[in-house]
């Protein structure tokens, strides 16, 4: 995590009510039992909780696995707890006693955004409007670790298992500023983590120290890719363009180039959207997945393509995998018809530029 000059690395004074001792969690959490677990992660158990109070709160109890010292651990909690947001979840204190250590965090009730999305049942119960809702709230949680809060936190495992929905189906992003809390160094994470994550990451992220806000970007692209088609991305680079199976980027990339992007629209969905909005989503996550991180637009500028129809959106660059399609997508660069898209319009791509407003795909 990058600080502003007014935080150092020195020891923090801990505000009195984000410290909980361990017994008020062990009383919360009913002992840690079982019936109390909502889940594990690569961080360790998480269970809920009621404090004292009423208040309801998910208690991630890091695995001792954590190489961080205690100091930090405490510098990192206080840091990440000042960070307010109604698109993130908010980190309400922490506990350190022994080997224990402890996240408190708000509870957030309706399950991660994976649980609906990538469930054949439950995926039908989000409608159009609320997975708008919910892109546009991710980006708006990511916008302000990157640029609004007074740290500048690059999440580095942004996925749809954390993006947490609250009671009204608002996006709320968990786990941001764990990789430093935790001490996690991507490379050495364990095994499954390390392929859970897989699929979001950048190109260049596997390389190291390569982090950067724009590979959060990059997993945004795949989260909203995701998001509209209900389906996961595998992280397979599929090398044959003509294959609707295995890597969604691959996928939507395929289905942009032969003017049919709103195939990719998850059928449970039905036809209750506007085709403009949806593919706008559509080019807007094309640009985020973009080999090159300089590419890839800044959060600010995403908030402005979602909200604004009439903003000018850029061509996205071809990702290196797509080997047999430079021809094509020179037509395309070179100025592309949009009445293949639309059949009647020609209005759309000029240049290098497309304006997206006029495009209303079949
Ligand atoms: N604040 C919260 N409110 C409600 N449920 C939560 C909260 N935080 C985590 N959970 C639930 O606890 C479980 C474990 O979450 P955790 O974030 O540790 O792991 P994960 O996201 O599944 O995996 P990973 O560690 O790879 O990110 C998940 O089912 C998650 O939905």
């Amino acid at each position: 995590m990058q600080r502003t000059q007014l935080e150092s690395d020195s020891d923090i004074s801990t505000p009195h009510s984000s410290q909980y001792d361990f017994k008020t969690i062990e009383v919360a959490t009913n002992k840690f039992s079982r019936s109390n677990k909502l889940g594990e992660g690569g961080f360790g158990e998480v269970y809920k909780g009621t404090l004292s109070n009423g208040t309801e709160v998910a208690v991630k109890r890091l695995s001792e696995k954590s190489g961080q010292g205690i100091r930090e651990f405490k510098n990192e909690a206080v840091l990440v707890s000042k960070l307010q947001h109604r698109n993130l979840v908010r980190l309400l204190g922490f506990c350190l006693e022994g080997v224990e250590k402890i996240l408190i965090y708000e509870f957030v009730p309706n399950k991660s955004l994976d649980y609906f999305l990538f469930d054949p049942e439950r995926q039908s119960q989000l409608a159009w409007i609320q997975r708008y809702n919910i892109i546009e709230g991710i980006a708006r949680g990511i916008l302000y670790l990157h640029q609004d809060s007074q740290l500048t936190i690059i999440h580095r495992d942004l996925k749809a298992s954390n993006i947490l929905l609250d009671a009204n189906m608002n996006p709320k992003i968990s786990d941001f500023g764990l990789s430093t809390i935790f001490e996690m160094d991507q490379t050495q994470g364990n095994t499954s983590k390390i392929a859970g994550t897989y699929a979001y990451m950048s190109p260049e992220y596997a390389m190291p120290g390569q982090f950067s806000m724009k590979s959060d970007i990059y997993s945004f692209g795949v989260l909203v890719l995701e998001i509209i088609s209900g389906k996961k991305n595998s992280g397979l680079y599929q090398m044959d363009e003509t294959s609707t199976a295995g890597n969604l980027v691959n996928n939507a990339w395929r289905l942009w180039r032969n003017v049919s992007p709103l195939e990719l629209v998850d059928p449970t969905i039905g036809r209750n959207y506007q085709s403009n909005e949806v593919t706008r989503c559509i080019h807007i996550a094309l640009l985020c997945v973009q080999d090159n991180p300089d590419d890839r637009p800044m959060l600010s500028t995403i908030i402005l393509m979602l909200t604004s129809n009439t903003i000018t959106l850029p061509l996205p660059r071809l990702p290196s995998c797509f080997p047999h399609s430079m021809n094509k997508l020179d037509q395309l660069s070179e100025g592309y018809d949009s009445s293949q898209f639309t059949g009647q319009r020609s209005v759309g791509y000029s240049g290098s530029d497309v304006t997206i407003s006029d495009l209303e795909p079949r």
